[in-house]
């Protein structure tokens, strides 16, 4: 086999002709994007665009009155390291399995392997298989799924989190959720790894206070702890700084790059403003009307838009150029260092 072989597609999600409708409305048109391993998408779009109707989809959170069709497909195991092989083995010339936590599954893409040879290692880390469709799946699997393959950072804190519960109890129930039998020691300790991770000041002081006395800030900050304290592999973040102010806004995306980074997440990144999705993702897909009008890399989305209302929603935004000829306004200026150099200070909140 050539070791000119090109790099591996490494998908980790694959959304095709996705509808949502209530009755005759059709909030989801029929919209189709892929997602792959340690890649930001940015969902961008005006209210009312099928934002949050396309991630709950996913989630399978629709209420039952939503009519839901297409596919969304998981994959599992990906090539960048999400999961480690347990085992080896070649069944023949065209064919791959590896043993992994989740059962044999099937690898396939035996070219790539043979141009990775040291992830032909039999404890490397390989993978490339379907892990189900999101849309069929059971209930059960798809209970199983929920924040541990895919977790969800929803928008308000406030409404996200249990006004009378202790911050400790709500991101320990997350943890019993997939893993009932955990002892209680190692419980609380997964509890502050996750708060330490998310940067909250004082964990084991501040385990047992309730959401009222944290602030807003902080409280996106146990959010995103109860999304990730399960290690998911995908996040879906659902207007995740709109409740917040500016500055708290700047500091809560710094956090979710550098979470990003560190734990080589996917994430699906939802915002109604074209500025904070060019600080975060990858690539962009614009949304009008439940239809995908535009999708690209964040650096052409914002250079030059082709789409008339990709060329709004950039008007909308002063600091940010819209004419290809002119520099890169200060927000995509940033973007496109942190993209390439990482994310600057994490200053905490
Ligand atoms: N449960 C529901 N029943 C009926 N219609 C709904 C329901 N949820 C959403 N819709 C409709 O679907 C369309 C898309 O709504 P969606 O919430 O996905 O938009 P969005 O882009 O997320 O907007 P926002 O940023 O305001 O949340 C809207 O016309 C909305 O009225």
């Amino acid at each position: 086999m050539s070791s000119n072989a090109p790099a591996p597609p490494n998908p980790l999600l694959e959304v095709t002709d996705l509808r949502v409708a209530f009755g005759k409305s059709e909030a989801v048109r029929g919209i189709s994007f892929s997602l792959n391993s340690g890649e930001t998408l940015g969902l961008v779009g005006e209210s009312g665009s099928g934002k949050s109707a396309t991630s709950l989809a996913l989630m399978r959170l629709l209420p039952s009155t939503a009519h839901v069709s297409g596919s969304v497909k998981l994959y599992s195991a990906a090539s960048g390291g999400a999961q480690e092989a347990l085992g080896y083995r070649r069944t023949g010339a065209s064919a791959h399995w590896v043993r992994t936590e989740a059962g044999l599954v099937d690898v396939g893409l035996p070219e790539w392997e043979d141009a990775h040879p040291e992830r032909s290692h039999p404890r490397a880390t390989i993978g490339y298989s379907v892990y189900g469709d999101l849309l069929t799946t059971s209930e059960r699997d798809m209970r199983r799924s929920r924040g541990r393959e895919i977790a969800m950072i929803f928008q308000e804190p406030m409404t996200a989190l249990n006004p009378v519960m202790t911050i400790g109890r709500q991101i320990a129930e997350c943890v019993l959720a997939h893993a009932p039998k955990t002892a209680r020691a190692e419980v609380r300790e997964r509890v502050l790894a996750a708060m330490r991770e998310v940067a909250l000041p004082e964990p084991e002081r501040r385990i047992d206070d309730y959401p009222h006395q944290f602030s807003g800030g902080q409280r996106q900050r146990i959010v995103i702890a109860m999304a990730l304290v399960n290690k998911p592999r995908l996040v879906i973040a659902d207007e995740p700084t709109t409740a917040l102010d500016v500055t708290v806004q700047a500091e809560i995306l710094a956090l979710l790059r550098r979470l990003r980074k560190e734990h080589g997440l996917s994430m699906l990144f939802i915002s109604h403003d074209l500025a904070v999705v060019g600080q975060i993702a990858d690539r962009i897909a614009v949304m009008r009307r439940g239809e995908i009008v535009e999708m690209g890399s964040s650096r052409d989305v914002l250079r030059n838009p082709q789409h008339e209302y990709t060329q709004s929603l950039l008007a909308a935004v002063p600091t940010m150029a819209t004419d290809r000829n002119r520099p890169l306004g200060r927000v995509a200026r940033q973007a496109e260092r942190e993209r390439h150099e990482g994310p600057g200070t994490d200053h905490r909140s």
